[in-house]
Formats: C-alpha cells, sequence, structure tokens
C-alpha cells in the first residue's frame, strides 16, 4: 500500500484517485511580489557581480561581515520622515517583539561596532553582502528586495576615507568596463545645509528632517518642498538661502558664500585634492543638491548617477558621524556607501557589457553498459579529486542522449566507460570541440 501510495501522489490510505480539486491545486509557482528567483544563468551573473564586489573589497584590504536579515525594528526607527522608514518591511514576531526585515545594512553594523567595542582595534574596514527588503506598495511594481554591496570605514574622521571609498567604486567600475564617460560622482557636504541652517539659528534636531525634505527636490514640485520646510519650523528667509546655496555648481562660488573659514568648504576641497591624487577627478563634480535620503548622514555625501540620465542612482553612501552615538556607543566617526544590485545590471545592459557566463563542465562520465556504472562513478571520483568537474551520467541513457546532454551543459571532453575497453583497464575520452578520440588508461587520465 504504501510503494502504491508514493505512486498516486502521495496520498496515504485508500487507493482513490485523486479529487478534481486535488489536481487544480498546483501551488503558485512564482515568487512572492516584488522578489526574484535566480535561476542558473541568473544566478551566474549575480556570483560574477558579488566576486567583483569581494575582489575590490579584499584589494582595499576591507573585511567581509554580516548580520541576519531579521533585525530589531528600534534600529531603523527615525523619526525624519524618511522613505526607508515609511516603507519598513516589519511585523510582530510569535514573542511579540517588533521586528523587520532589514532594508539596509548600516545601522547592522554600527550594531556589531558597539557589540565589540573595544576588542576590534579602530580604524575598522568592512564590507558586506546582503539582502536588504522594503515592503512598498505594488502600485508601482518595484522590487521589495536587492542585495547591497557596503563598505564603511570606521573611527578616521578624516575625509582620506571618503576618497578612498569613492576610489573603491571606480576601481570596480573600471574591472567591468565602466568609464567615467559613462557614469560620474555628484559630491557634497551636509555641513553646506547645517553652515546654513547654523547661521539663521535653526535648531540642529531639525536638520535630519530638512535634509530628507531636501532630498525629494529632484521628486517634488518646488511649493510642495517649501511648505514641507516651512511646516518643519524653518523661516521663510531660511528657506529661500537653502535654495539659494543648493543650486550653486562650483566650490569656488561656494567659498564666495560660505567663507572660507568653515568645515563643509574645507572638506570638499581635501577629498577633491585626493580624488586628484587618486587620477579620478574626471569621475566626479561638485553639485551642492546632493544631500541624499538617510537622515544620518552629517558630512561628505555623494551619489553616482548614469550620464545618460536614463536610470536611478547607481550608488551612494557618505560621512554618518553621529549614527554610532545615537545607538549608545562612543562618539566614533564613520563613512560607508550601498551599492544595489539592479540598476548596476540595467547599466551593464544599455552599454552592452553584460558578461558571457555559460555554464562549463569539464566532464561528463557514462557507462556504456548498467554494469559499469560503479566504475563511471570511480572515474568520476578520480577526476573530481583532480579538481575537475563531473558530470556524472546516472541512469541508462542512449549514446545519442549523452551527447546532447554534453552539448547543453557544455562539456569539454566525454569519458565512455565501455566492457571492450574496461577489460584492458582503459576508458574512452572524446574531445567534443575536435572530436579527436582515444583510449586511456585509468590512472593516465588527468
Ligand atoms: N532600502 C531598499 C530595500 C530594498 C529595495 Br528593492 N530598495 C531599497
Amino acid at each position: 500500500a504504501e510503494s502504491a501510495a508514493s505512486h498516486n501522489g502521495g496520498r496515504s490510505g485508500a487507493l482513490s484517485p485523486p479529487t478534481v480539486t486535488e489536481e487544480l491545486q498546483r501551488i503558485d509557482v512564482n515568487p512572492p511580489k516584488g522578489t526574484r528567483d535566480f535561476p542558473p544563468e541568473d544566478m551566474r551573473l549575480r556570483n560574477w557581480l558579488f566576486h567583483n564586489f569581494r575582489e575590490v573589497s579584499r584589494l582595499f584590504g576591507f573585511e567581509e561581515v554580516d548580520f541576519p536579515v531579521l533585525e530589531s525594528e528600534a534600529l531603523f526607527i527615525r523619526k525624519a520622515g524618511e522613505e526607508i522608514r515609511d516603507q519598513l518591511y516589519c511585523f510582530e514576531d510569535r514573542g511579540n517583539r517588533r521586528v523587520a526585515l532589514r532594508p539596509e545594512l548600516t545601522p547592522s553594523l554600527a550594531r556589531l561596532v558597539i557589540q565589540k567595542g573595544k576588542s576590534v582595534p579602530l580604524p575598522l574596514k568592512w564590507f558586506a553582502v546582503g539582502q536588504c527588503w522594503r515592503y512598498e506598495r505594488m502600485t508601482r511594481g518595484r522590487r521589495r528586495e536587492h542585495y547591497q554591496w557596503n563598505m564603511d570605514i570606521i573611527g578616521v574622521p578624516e575625509v582620506t576615507a571618503e576618497a578612498e571609498l569613492i576610489s573603491s567604486i571606480i576601481t570596480f567600475f573600471k574591472r567591468i568596463g565602466i568609464s567615467e564617460s559613462d557614469v560620474g560622482f555628484r559630491v557634497s557636504s551636509r555641513k553646506v545645509l547645517q553652515e546654513v541652517l547654523r547661521c539663521y539659528s535653526i535648531p540642529e534636531n531639525l536638520f535630519g528632517k530638512v535634509c530628507i525634505i531636501i532630498d525629494k527636490i529632484e521628486k517634488l514640485p518646488l511649493d510642495v518642498i517649501k511648505n514641507d520646510l516651512k511646516s518643519a519650523g524653518i523661516s521663510e528667509e531660511a528657506i529661500e538661502e537653502l535654495l539659494r546655496v543648493l543650486s550653486i555648481k562650483s566650490l569656488t562660488e561656494l567659498e564666495e558664500i560660505l567663507g572660507g573659514a568653515g568645515e563643509a568648504v574645507a572638506d570638499l576641497k581635501l577629498l577633491f585634492s585626493l580624488v586628484e591624487n587618486f587620477g579620478y577627478s574626471d569621475w566626479i563634480q561638485f553639485d551642492a543638491s546632493v544631500v541624499r535620503g538617510l537622515a544620518y548622514y552629517t558630512g561628505i555625501v555623494f551619489e553616482c548617477f548614469d550620464r545618460d540620465g536614463k536610470l536611478r542612482a547607481i550608488c551612494g553612501g557618505g560621512r554618518y558621524d553621529r549614527l554610532l552615538s545615537t545607538f549608545g556607543g562612543d562618539d566614533i566617526p564613520a563613512c560607508g556607501f550601498g551599492f544595489g544590485d539592479a540598476v548596476i545590471v540595467e547599466l551593464l545592459k544599455e552599454k552592452g557589457l553584460l558578461p558571457e557566463l555559460d555554464l562549463q563542465v569539464e566532464n561528463i562520465v557514462c557507462a556504456l553498459d548498467h554494469n559499469l556504472q560503479g566504475v563511471a562513478a570511480t572515474v568520476a571520483t578520480i577526476l573530481r579529486g583532480k579538481g575537475q568537474s563531473v558530470d556524472l551520467v546516472l541512469e541508462s541513457k542512449p549514446l545519442k542522449w549523452v551527447f546532447k546532454r554534453a552539448a547543453r551543459i557544455n562539456a569539454q571532453r566525454l569519458i565512455l566507460v565501455g566492457n571492450t575497453e574496461w577489460q584492458k583497464g582503459m576508458v574512452g575520452v572524446k574531445i567534443l570541440s575536435s572530436g579527436e578520440q582515444y583510449e586511456i588508461k585509468l590512472d593516465e587520465l588527468e
């Protein structure tokens, strides 16, 4: 009954035929809305992308870290009106804890740095590649998950850290064939806004909220921005000055307006000179309107854009010197960036730079007679022991089927185990690209 049951769809007990509804009850085979599967060809591209993320991180001496995709919701509750908060994928677990699927990696990194405390001497150069989530109403049909590459330097107050991070991103672009004619960095500092707000005695605790409002300046009508700033308690005069400063397009002009004594101008001048030392001046430009949409940035901020203007920001980051102390940690300076796995693929498609990543198996091994299946497995084990990939044919199949599979998996070599050859301790080898074939002793196979 048991074996028969296994043949009627695994239903135990009476051998009644499946009812119509049971047969029609096929699960939804698509992934949840806004999420992606990675079948082999997509997984090869993702692995190629992540390999380049990790290779650049290694070249810059960064250590890989990771955190749970599920975090306490409290890590992401900030009161500055950020989109990331509005779209938090959060819920109450069975222990009545408020938890969230992480929307970004930086708060988790800050948590781990505080947890490690003095046991991890500064500076820290950590990187992570992790899936991040948002719950957005599907009306906009956007994704709800993406993978982010994050690089963070913890414990360095100087802008040499930001220069290093920008250099690492440019190194990544160069590795995959993207040049300064394809993309650029818009760079500014939140200290520009801070110095304006201070001139108008606007309290520091409004700083984050003002930045989040201004970050939407390209997406919302100007009068909405002005109303939001007014509602946040910013005077009309201060609003006019803020908007004037945000339209500045050169450091020289910025210095004329803010004066040369402030940190904003000093930081930006030093950053641009450091980036020039790397030979990367053509990659970056000052743009006072760059503020980024995360409340915790306190200094240099940057984002990378495609010069054709067809895509959303490719990556972005900046300095966040107060984040650790807001979590109750020491006052440790930090900066970092996030680089998503989706826009970069759109850019590579646009530029015809997607890599050719075919499956490649070195050997397909097949027993010509069923009684030689064990020998075929031994041949596979020997080859694998030599570091060679082997697709072992696991069933009795006609040779035509084997050749068809060999072509589909792009095998380089067909190893045939047949009685005639095996009597002599030999196996048959066929090089599938040239058609060359020969017999060889098993212990000479390499
Ligand atoms: N933060 C975030 C998370 C997930 C996606 Br898709 N985009 C942005």
